[in-house]
């Protein structure tokens, strides 16, 4: 039995892990998890899993809860996400919440020895190079959970990093890969969150449009996978079907295929290095899918993805910037405050105006972070 702490329980994510745990009830037990302000869901979670200690984001919710369920130990704010990070009945951290704030949590789990299956990308963007070094520190593994990047692990089973020529991560188009750079000026909060192929939180759909989400994913691979950035490559592969591939020295490529479903890798990451039966998920048919199309990608078209290539190149904090600015400007487009194509212009600016430091500590990071989403929001 392993037991699990989830951050993010009330996500896409956390709550396709919960349908893998009712899956496989002999397998996995809820010890802790997090939510943020989705109170209806939690309640109906904690009445299911049952597990001893839950987060939430605000401390009004906490006492709410506390009245409703006096056996469950609830806490709240930053620190309830370490305290379920950290829990000491779990060996495995599943994290799924959204956005850097996951960033000290794991940081915390990895020092207390925890397995970590990563969804979460802000914090290998904002921060990689510490996790990397706390996990390695630490010999924890990182399984990831991102659909990109547990293709390019699970390909990666048996082989030797050292043999890699080079990582090719495919990228669906997003919501507009139809559309003319003319035609993204006027697009829709509801349209951009009209994925053709997942089905996702709303963030990450939105960076799927803009093509930040093939950015971000650039720079995840590069630190899961100690890659330089001129070895990894994203190919416009609008099926979704093949989710990465490595290409060998001798020219061999390995890729994972599957039908677009977040259950299998997050499965995986649970179960490796087995894998058990997913009943629910559908089976991919090739001869009912006929063809699958591949297209080289336009980085002119897609400025985010070569903002994310840049800043990952010169590194220091400017990846942190470019995560925070990134969130702030997603936010802003949700809320209706600012059009699309102002999203890429927020994200431009905030990289120019900042000098990158080398090697930051966790504090400068979080200063970066902070002032990066002060920055953006004056520019509102
Ligand atoms: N969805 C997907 O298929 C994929 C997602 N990922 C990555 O996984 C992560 C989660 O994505 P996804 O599940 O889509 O996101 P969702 O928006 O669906 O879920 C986010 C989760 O985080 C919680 N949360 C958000 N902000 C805070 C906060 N400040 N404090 C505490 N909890 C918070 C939310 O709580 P609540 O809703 O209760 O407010 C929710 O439980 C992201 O990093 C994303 O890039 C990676 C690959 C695929
Ligand atoms: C499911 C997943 O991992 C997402 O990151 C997905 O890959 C988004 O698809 P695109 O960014 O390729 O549109
Ligand atoms: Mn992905």
């Amino acid at each position: 039995m392993k037991t699990i702490s989830l951050l993010g329980a009330t996500g896409s994510i956390g709550t396709q892990t919960l349908d893998i745990l009712r899956t496989h009830p002999t397998e996995f037990n809820l010890a802790a998890m997090s939510v943020g302000k989705n109170i209806e869901l939690a309640r109906k979670m904690v009445g299911e899993f049952k597990p001893e200690l839950v987060s939430v984001q605000d401390y009004q919710d906490c006492v709410t809860l506390k009245a409703e369920y006096p056996n469950t130990k609830f806490t709240f704010g930053i620190e309830g996400l370490i305290e379920v990070a950290v829990y000491d009945k779990s060996n495995i951290l599943v994290n799924a919440v959204l956005g850097s704030v996951g960033l000290n949590p794991t940081l915390q789990a990895i020092e207390n020895g925890k397995i970590i299956a990563i969804a979460n990308k802000e914090t290998l963007v904002t921060a990689g190079h510490l996790i990397m070094e706390a996990a390695k520190r630490n010999n924890v593994p990182l399984l990831p959970v991102d659909s990109e990047h547990s293709a390019i692990f699970q390909a990666l089973q048996g082989e030797k990093e050292r043999n890699i020529e080079r990582l090719i991560i495919t990228a669906s188009g997003g919501s507009f890969r139809e559309r003319t750079r003319q035609e993204l000026e006027n697009v829709t909060v509801k349209e951009a969150l009209n994925h053709p192929n997942w089905s996702m939180g709303a963030k990450i759909t939105i960076d799927s449009a803009t093509m930040m989400n093939k950015g971000l994913e650039v720079i995840e691979a590069h630190w899961l996978f100690d890659m330089p950035y001129e070895k990894i490559d994203v190919l416009l592969h609008k099926e979704s079907i093949i989710h990465s591939m490595i290409e060998f020295h001798d020219s061999s490529i390995i890729a994972q295929l599957g039908t677009p479903d977040m259950r299998v890798p997050i499965q995986y990451a649970l179960t490796y290095p087995e894998r058990l039966p997913l009943p629910s998920s559908k089976r991919l048919n090739l001869a009912n899918v006929g063809k699958l199309h591949f297209q080289e990608m336009d980085v002119e078209r897609f400025r985010c993805l070569r903002f994310a290539y840049e800043a990952g190149k010169i590194g220091g904090t400017l990846p942190t910037v470019l995560n925070a600015a990134n969130e702030v400007a997603v936010a802003s487009f949700l809320e209706g405050k600012i059009r699309f194509l102002q999203i890429e212009d927020l994200i431009e600016k905030a990289l120019n105006s900042h000098q990158s430091i080398d090697y930051p500590s966790l504090d400068t990071i979080q200063e970066v972070d902070i002032e990066t989403r002060q920055f953006v929001h004056s520019l509102l």
